[in-house]
């Protein structure tokens, strides 16, 4: 049986989108020397390889039916995080929009979550067993994946900021004005928050922050102390 370093700490981080999940939990690693997993990018990495292998997003089906196909891996350095799909680099591919636009309808289909989640666990498992424990943030973190986690943090913020963020994100890029990426967000979590299976939600002993007029500086520190409170509670 795998037994856990004894000072391992496993963090769950839930939230919407643009709640700054990503850029917190990065950060919480980083600083306390801790693995860091984006579960997010897994599930977009899975999404562009429907997308590229000419599977219909729309078909739950045959969505099910490939979704054992891509070898999706994820390197779990909060410094320097990555996502290979089949041995290809897929960090730039699963941040465009058309892969936004269609992560909703793949994550939703059960036998992806199934598979999604199998690999979320041994990545946690061998962090808490080789390391000194691991951040892992998503959707269905605290109340699917990892029910155990030794602190679970529920992120949110007013879809007002959480569009503005955004939007100061894609400036130049694909630049999309504010009332269509405030409604893009919410439509997004909708889909994620009205999903049958594992549904974007606060796990009932979660730790809820509201960013809205928090710094990112101001959120970390407050994420940092939570865990360094927990990690003291242990000894
Ligand atoms: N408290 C904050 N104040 C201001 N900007 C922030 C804050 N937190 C995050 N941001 C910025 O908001 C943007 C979105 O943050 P981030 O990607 O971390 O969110 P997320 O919750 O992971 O989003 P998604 O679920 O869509 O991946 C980034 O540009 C980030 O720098
Ligand atoms: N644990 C998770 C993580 C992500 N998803 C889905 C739902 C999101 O819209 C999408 C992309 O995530 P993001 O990169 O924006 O964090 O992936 C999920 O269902 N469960």
């Amino acid at each position: 049986m795998e037994t856990a370093a004894p000072s391992a700490v496993i963090v769950a981080i839930d939230g919407p989108s643009g709640t700054g999940k990503s850029s917190t939990s990065k950060a919480v690693a980083a600083k306390l020397g801790l693995r860091y997993l984006d579960t997010g990018a897994q599930y977009r990495a899975i999404t562009w390889w429907m997308i590229s292998n000419g599977v219909d997003t729309d078909d739950a089906q045959a969505v099910a039916v490939a979704a054992g196909k891509p070898s999706i891996v994820s390197g779990t350095d909060p410094a320097a995080p990555t996502i290979t799909v089949d041995g290809l680099d897929a960090a730039g591919p699963i941040r465009t929009q058309e892969v936004t636009s269609r992560v909703s309808a793949v994550s939703a289909v059960p036998e992806v979550r199934t598979l999604i989640t199998e690999l979320q666990r041994a990545i946690a498992a061998e962090a808490a067993r080789d390391a000194d424990g691991i951040v892992v943030e998503g959707r269905d973190i605290g109340t699917t994946v990892l029910p155990d986690a030794d602190l679970k943090i529920f992120l949110t913020a007013s879809a007002e900021a959480r569009a503005a963020r955004r939007s100061g994100e894609l400036r130049g890029k694909e630049a999309a004005d504010l009332a269509a990426t405030k409604a893009a967000l919410i439509r997004r979590d909708a889909a994620d928050s009205g999903r049958k299976t594992s549904p974007l939600a606060k796990a009932g002993d979660a730790v809820e922050v509201d960013t809205t007029e928090l710094t990112l500086d101001q959120v970390i520190e407050c994420v940092v102390t939570l865990v360094e409170e927990k990690r003291a509670g242990r000894k």
